[in-house]
């Protein structure tokens, strides 16, 4: 009998086949990861009412021993959720079940001690191949072991992954051609194998690869397990028969139910038994897959009105003899973990080195960056030379005339308004490496602080400090501003906090969301309220009392004033009086004329602990959102 769907034909058959039952007692052994009524659901909600849980995965159990084991299923079955939670990298919001490691509680620091090798490639483009794994070497394993052995688990890693050819050229990003598809890979996969670890996590290895590529790429995964007695646990989609004959157990999930567990060479035997027959040259895995979803489109007619049970592939593994075998071994584990007085447990998060070496592992590689790829700093100090010259020619020279102090109130508005609208670009420098942040952070490479520092040593600070020195030489002498030494240290002094501070209000929405457009919206909102605020365009005296309150949470307001003060104070300005008809010349002290605008010529320091408490409060923000990533991943 032949079941059509619109993709493919299933060949339903009522052969018998019989079953290697030691094949199921040797995927048992309690090496390995076992797991117990795994349950996954999400909260949803349509507006604001809250609609059931969407479960995702359901009860499902099954053990991963030494080998290729592999997750497959439909697209929404379920198999990075698997995948995740085995590899301890999901919160645990939502998650039901246990999760055993060779038959003990899975440790809180497994993350560390496992390799897990993401859908889209992390990796760091402008350092080579040998610079990103040692990069890994250096951060995972332990200081206590020499930089001799290091360096020869990093040439181990390379010659068996075979990427001796391409060691020293760069992995590649947007802007520099580095090595092909399957190399990038091999790379994300040794960065994991530098830690030797005992379980391989990937996330659809083959994505993305061509056929010949990704068929390198499984059996270079196959070698690595049989060399070292590893459990590697791939989730796939559909692999070619090549990929397929290479796993030695397969997970099958369909909508999140477990559908087959057990070695792969009995799969089709399994589904012969349930009456689906695998017809002769068709590819297993495409077979098992068009079974799947012939059944789940059945199973939804039927679930509408009807009550047949020959389409729940669920069901009819469970009351198989293989499902019975197994769900009776993975019992018995769990049971023999319960039964144990002495639990192995970890619940300390260990890193393999410390803060110090982290930090200089971290601006080693942050500085190698931006002396690789200069295009943005270059950019950014070609922008603001050109920003300088443009302000120093329109306020050129300025006196202390009837407009001089208005002129230079402008000039000081435009400038504090280009130094902190220029750092809407620290948006774009963390959000495009949050995936590699998210990866390394969750792979115990360092601590958030860590990262968080280099990232202002490194990214953050010279972006920022050089432009802003060559930009405030020009601008500064240009327009004619006091020379006076200290007035100019005040003045790049000030303009350098309130770059700090714009970058932390960036940098803390970046945290915050991951797309660029959103972020910089929200930062743009942010900017313009404060600088109706800043006293520039309204006297702050002029505010209705009831939001007058606004302005000192206005970071403008304070480096507007700074900088009036520092400039405007000793100056004296004249100024044309209509005296009855007479118009006559007075002159006015700058300090006067700031009180007028409504500044207070004493205040300077307040200010600076203004525009530095912004600094602060959103760089602390930005920390807190970070680690609510971390935690949610
Ligand atoms: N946090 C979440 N909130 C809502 N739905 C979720 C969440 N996580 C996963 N899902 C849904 O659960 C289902 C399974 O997702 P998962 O990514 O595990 O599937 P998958 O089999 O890996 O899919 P694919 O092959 O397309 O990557 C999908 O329908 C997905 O949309």
């Amino acid at each position: 009998m032949a079941t059509n769907n619109s993709d493919a034909t299933v060949h339903v058959s009522t052969a018998t086949v019989s079953i290697d039952q030691s094949a199921i007692d040797q995927l048992s052994s309690p090496k390995g990861l076992s797991f117990h009524d795994v349950t996954y659901e999400v909260p949803q909600r349509k507006f604001f009412k809250r609609l059931p849980n969407k479960i995702i995965l359901k009860s499902v159990s099954g053990l991963m021993s030494p080998g290729l084991n592999a997750i497959m299923g439909p697209t929404g079955s379920g198999k990075t959720s698997l995948l995740d939670i085995l590899a301890g990298r999901k919160g645990k919001k939502g998650i039901s079940g246990h999760v055993l490691i060779n038959g003990e509680a899975q440790p809180e620091n497994f993350k560390c001690i496992s390799g897990y090798v993401v859908q889209d490639d992390v990796i760091m483009g402008t350092l080579t191949v040998k610079e990103n794994l040692f990069f890994s070497a250096a951060l995972r394993l332990p200081t206590s072991i020499p930089w001799s052995e290091k360096k020869e688990r990093v040439e181990k890693v390379i010659k068996q992954l075979g990427l001796t050819n391409c060691a020293n050229t760069k992995v590649g990003n947007n802007f520099i051609r580095g090595i092909s598809g399957g190399e990038r890979k091999r790379t994300n996969i040794g960065m994991e194998l530098i830690i030797e670890p005992q379980f391989l996590f990937l996330d659809e290895p083959t994505t993305g690869l061509d056929a010949y590529t990704a068929v390198s790429v499984v059996k270079l995964l196959k070698n690595i397990c049989t060399d070292n007695d590893r459990v590697v646990i791939m989730s796939i989609h559909q692999p070619r028969y090549s990929i397929f004959k290479l796993f030695d157990s397969l997970t099958l999930l369909s909508q999140g139910d477990l559908v087959y567990y057990g070695p792969n060479h009995q799969a089709l035997g399994h589904f012969t038994r349930i009456g689906f027959e695998c017809e002769a040259h068709n590819n297993p895995a495409d077979f098992m897959l068009d079974v799947i979803n012939l059944c789940e489109e059945k199973q939804a007619d039927i679930e509408e009105g009807g009550n047949d049970d020959s389409n729940n592939l669920r069901a009819r593994y469970t009351s198989s003899h293989l499902g019975e075998s197994a769900a009776k071994k993975t019992q018995e584990l769990l049971q023999q973990y319960r039964n144990k007085e002495n639990h192995k447990t970890v619940t300390s998060y260990k890193y393999a080195t410390n803060v110090l070496w982290q930090l200089m592992v971290m601006i080693a590689r942050s500085t190698l960056n931006i002396v690789r790829n200069p295009r943005l700093s270059m950019l950014q100090l070609i922008v603001m030379i050109v920003f300088g010259l443009v302000i120093g020619l329109l306020f050129f020279q300025l006196d202390t005339g009837p407009n001089g102090f208005q002129d230079r109130l402008g000039a000081i508005f435009f400038m504090v308004m280009n130094q902190i609208f220029i750092n809407i670009n620290a948006v774009e420098l963390f959000i495009s490496q949050k995936p590699l942040f998210i990866h390394e952070n969750a792979g115990g490479f360092y601590r958030v602080s860590v990262y968080f520092l280099s990232k202002y040593t490194c990214d953050i600070i010279p972006l920022r400090v050089i432009p802003l020195i060559v930009y405030s030489l020009i601008a500064y002498f240009m327009i004619g501003f006091q020379v006076d030494v200290a007035k100019f240290f005040i003045f790049f002094f000030t303009l350098f906090l309130t770059s700090l501070g714009a970058s932390s209000i960036a940098f803390f929405f970046s945290g915050l969301v991951n797309v660029t457009s959103i972020a910089i919206l929200l930062i743009a909102m942010s900017f313009i309220i404060q600088m109706l605020f800043s006293g520039f365009l309204i006297a702050l005296d002029s505010l209705p009392s009831w939001i007058s309150w606004c302005q000192y949470l206005s970071i403008f307001r304070y480096a507007i004033e700074a900088l009036s003060v520092n400039e405007a104070d000793g100056l004296v300005f004249t100024e044309m009086v209509d005296n009855n008809g007479t118009i006559i010349e007075v002159s006015r002290e700058g300090s006067a004329l700031l009180e007028v605008r409504g500044f207070n010529p004493d205040w300077l320091y307040y200010d600076w602990i203004g525009i530095a408490m912004y600094s602060v409060i959103f760089t602390t923000l930005a920390y807190i959102a970070l680690r609510l990533i971390k935690k949610e991943k």
